[in-house]
This record gives C-alpha cells, sequence and structure tokens, in this order.
C-alpha cells in the first residue's frame, strides 16, 4: 500500500471555504487543502487511489449493439449487470460488482413532447444537458456520488433522480459520450462502434418488427428522420475514439445485400496508454489469412482474415479484419491462438467468453469476437491504471 501526505483541517468545522480537491482514502472522502498547507495538520496515511473510478464511453447510434457490448462487457469483470435495486423499474442503468453502465439518455434536456414542440431529435444538443452530463462524470471520476436524472423511454418523460455511487469502472453508453470535449477528457478509454447503414437498417427491422411491433414503412421513416442528425452529430465522434467496431456487409459474396454475413473491423489508435493492440502472427506486418482447412470448419462463404497498419481521421492505427461467420464456435480457439496481445488471464479465455455467451446477436461473427476482445481489453486497462495509480502517491511524497 502507498503512502500518502495527507494536509487535513485541525477541525473541519473551521474550514469555511470550500475545499481544493477531495481524495478518497480507504474508503472514505478526505479533504486536501493544498492553500491551507502551512495552517493544515499533517498526516500520513496509507492511502488507495486505486478506489479512483475509471471511466469508459461508448458512442453509437439508437440500435447498434449497445446493450449487447455492455453485456459482453460486464461478463468480462464478473457477476451480472442487473438495475438498481428497488429503484424506478424504468431506469437505464445497470450495475455489476466491479461496474456501473449508465446510459446517457438520462442527459435528455427535453422530453419526447418538448422534442416534439421544438422539432428536433433525440440526437440534436439542444436535447442534451452537456452540462451536468460533465459536472456528474466529473464528480464519479473523482469518487464522489450523484443524482442522476432518468429518461423514461416508456413514458417519454424526465423521471426523478436515482443515486449512481462511484463504481471502480464506469461505463457511458449513448449517443454522445464523445461529443463535449470536457467530457471527452474525463474518458480513460473509449469506444465508437460504427454500424454501416444497410446493417443498421437490417437490425433495426429485426429487432423493431418482432420486438416492438412497429411497421417497415415507419422504422423506414424514422432512420431516415434521424439522418441528418446522426451525420452531425453522432458519427463525427468516430474520430475520438480510442477503437472502432466498423460493421460492414461481407466482400466475400459480390454485391451481397441481405446482410447475413458482414465483415467487422476493429480499427485501434496506436499511442493510448495502457492500450496496446492486438495483432494477427507479426505486429506491424499486413496479413491476409483464410484460417479455413484442417482446424477451422468453414462452410460457404468461408472466413478471410486481414490485419496491418493505416491511418484513421489523421491517427495511425492498427486494423484487424474478419469477414464471414464461424460454423462452430468451440473452433475458435484456433483463431485465437494465432491472435497476440490479447490480454487473456488464460488460454481460451475468448473462445470461452464467446461460448458462454452464444446466443448473444453476432457471436458467430467479428461483432462478438472484437467486442469480447474489446472487453478483455478494457480490463487490462483498468487494472494497468488502477496499479499505476496506487504507486503515483508514493512518487508524489517522494518529490
Ligand atoms: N452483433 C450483432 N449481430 C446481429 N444483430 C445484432 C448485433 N448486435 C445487435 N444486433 C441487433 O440489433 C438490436 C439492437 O441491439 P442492442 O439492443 O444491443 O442495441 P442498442 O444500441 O443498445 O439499442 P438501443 O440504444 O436502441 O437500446 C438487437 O436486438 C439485435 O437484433
Ligand atoms: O436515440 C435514442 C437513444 O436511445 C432514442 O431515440 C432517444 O433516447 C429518445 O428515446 P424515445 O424514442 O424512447 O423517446
Amino acid at each position: 500500500m502507498a503512502v500518502c501526505t495527507v494536509y487535513t483541517a485541525q477541525s473541519l468545522n473551521s474550514i469555511s471555504t470550500p475545499p481544493k480537491t477531495h481524495l478518497k482514502f480507504n474508503q472514505k472522502q478526505v479533504l486536501f487543502y493544498s492553500t491551507t498547507k502551512k495552517t493544515a495538520k499533517k498526516t500520513e496515511i496509507s492511502c488507495s487511489a486505486e478506489d479512483k473510478t475509471v471511466v469508459i464511453g461508448l458512442a453509437a447510434d439508437s440500435g447498434c449493439g449497445k446493450s449487447t457490448f455492455m453485456r459482453r462487457l460486464t461478463s468480462v469483470f464478473g457477476g451480472a449487470a442487473e438495475p438498481p435495486k428497488g429503484g424506478n423499474p424504468d431506469s437505464n442503468t445497470l450495475i455489476s460488482d466491479m461496474t456501473t453502465v449508465i446510459c446517457l439518455d438520462d442527459y435528455h434536456s427535453l422530453d419526447r413532447t418538448g422534442r416534439k414542440e421544438k422539432g428536433v431529435t433525440a440526437l440534436d444538443p439542444r436535447a442534451n444537458n452537456f452540462d451536468l452530463m460533465y459536472e456528474q462524470v466529473k464528480a464519479i471520476k473523482e469518487g464522489t456520488a450523484v443524482e442522476k436524472p432518468i429518461y423514461n423511454h416508456v413514458t417519454g418523460l424526465l423521471d426523478p433522480p436515482e443515486l449512481i455511487k462511484p463504481p471502480k469502472i464506469f461505463v457511458i453508453e449513448g449517443l454522445h459520450p464523445l461529443y463535449d470535449a470536457r467530457v471527452r477528457d474525463l474518458l480513460d478509454f473509449s469506444i465508437y462502434l460504427d454500424i454501416s447503414n444497410e446493417v443498421k437498417f437490417a437490425w433495426k427491422i429485426q429487432r423493431d418488427m418482432a420486438e416492438r411491433g412497429h411497421s417497415l414503412e415507419s422504422i423506414k421513416a424514422s432512420i431516415e428522420a434521424r439522418k441528418p442528425d446522426f451525420d452531425a452529430y453522432i458519427d463525427p465522434q468516430k474520430q475520438y475514439a480510442d477503437t472502432v467496431i466498423e460493421v460492414l456487409p461481407t466482400q466475400l459474396i459480390p454485391d451481397d445485400n441481405e446482410g447475413k454475413y458482414l465483415r467487422v473491423r476493429l480499427i485501434m489508435k496506436e499511442g493510448v496508454k495502457y492500450f496496446n493492440p492486438v495483432y494477427l502472427f507479426d505486429e506491424g506486418s499486413t496479413i491476409s489469412w483464410i484460417p479455413c482447412g484442417r482446424k477451422l470448419t468453414c462452410s460457404y462463404p468461408g472466413i478471410k482474415f486481414t490485419y496491418g497498419p493505416d491511418t484513421y481521421y489523421g491517427h495511425e492505427v492498427s486494423v484487424l479484419e474478419m469477414d464471414g461467420q464461424f460454423d462452430r464456435l468451440d473452433e475458435l480457439i484456433y483463431v485465437e491462438s494465432h491472435l497476440s496481445n490479447i490480454s487473456t488471464k488464460f488460454y481460451g479465455e475468448i473462445t470461452q467468453q464467446m461460448l458462454k455467451h452464444a446466443d448473444f446477436p453476432g457471436s458467430n461473427n467479428g461483432t462478438g469476437l472484437f467486442q469480447t476482445i474489446v472487453g478483455l481489453k478494457i480490463r487490462d486497462l483498468y487494472e494497468q491504471l488502477t496499479a499505476s495509480k496506487t504507486a503515483a502517491p508514493l512518487e508524489a511524497t517522494k518529490a
């Protein structure tokens, strides 16, 4: 355990000005008065800065697989994610032992009627309260609980707020986690799910017709109505993401428009602290690999992996791509054993995770595979970040 030197007031009651900084030590909030150093009492205590919350941002349009990704991510950290106990049954929050996932729809400043009256969509920044989003994400990151609003998707109204306590890993998912520069700067890691229009359309039709009773025409109309704001406010966020999962129609079947087979690209930014991009065979080389053969069963149209360096919005990136789908998920171990920097804790962990959630959408293709890999990379990043934060105060004391 690191040792921290803390200057506390002799008596907290004697302090009339607001504290400069809040630090969290051994589960307790300690007020740290850097400006009152002369009069304050100097104490050395063991300090556990590992309590600090790591903040992850996941951006995507509605119906693009955020919930599915979240289920894979929270599973990597263990324990099931549940809505807050005894809270609003329409809460959008999911809590597990290590993680709390909030949906940024809760920062809509206009309810459904308000948006209709003003003629704006939920994607429009004018329908969202970024000041509050920033204040509350910052507070959580600093270890302070917040009363977060709830946007009720059933009624279309803003409900009374719910208490959110700082977890170890705080995930903010939704339309705008990377839109506001202040919120963006609070993120320790960010992901953008980039689903091409063709694929988005196929997924939305499948869900909204089967589960929500919408007609094909109304789904088409809703996608068209959102498109200008999607292009203006949501899509540009992908340039800021540390990792993008891009989902496109297959190239294995010429002019395919059935949407059954997908080409999925994992675009990983180089130079991100605590994040080493995954590679296939040889780091930095350009590789094309058709693994179908003795160890991997592939029916038509087969499977193709590619890997190599590229640039994305002016950033150096590594891109791992999978086109096609697995016939047998247990054989994924063959592919896993050829990937490096995957941040697994034991041989076959990716395959085990994929088999565990074989019923989730995308488990037989690159969407499930890459979401699982990103989950493992986030766990690794969390472990490195907390280890470094624990060590950091000791360094400060030495200085
Ligand atoms: N990887 C995938 N492969 C195939 N279909 C998928 C995949 N991911 C999601 N879908 C489809 O898209 C639908 C929406 O997925 P999900 O609920 O995870 O998205 P979401 O972004 O959380 O949506 P919303 O924000 O509207 O709640 C699912 O019901 C499923 O039909
Ligand atoms: O883009 C969305 C993100 O989930 C929703 O459409 C937005 O939050 C508005 O919700 P609703 O349609 O339930 O009023």
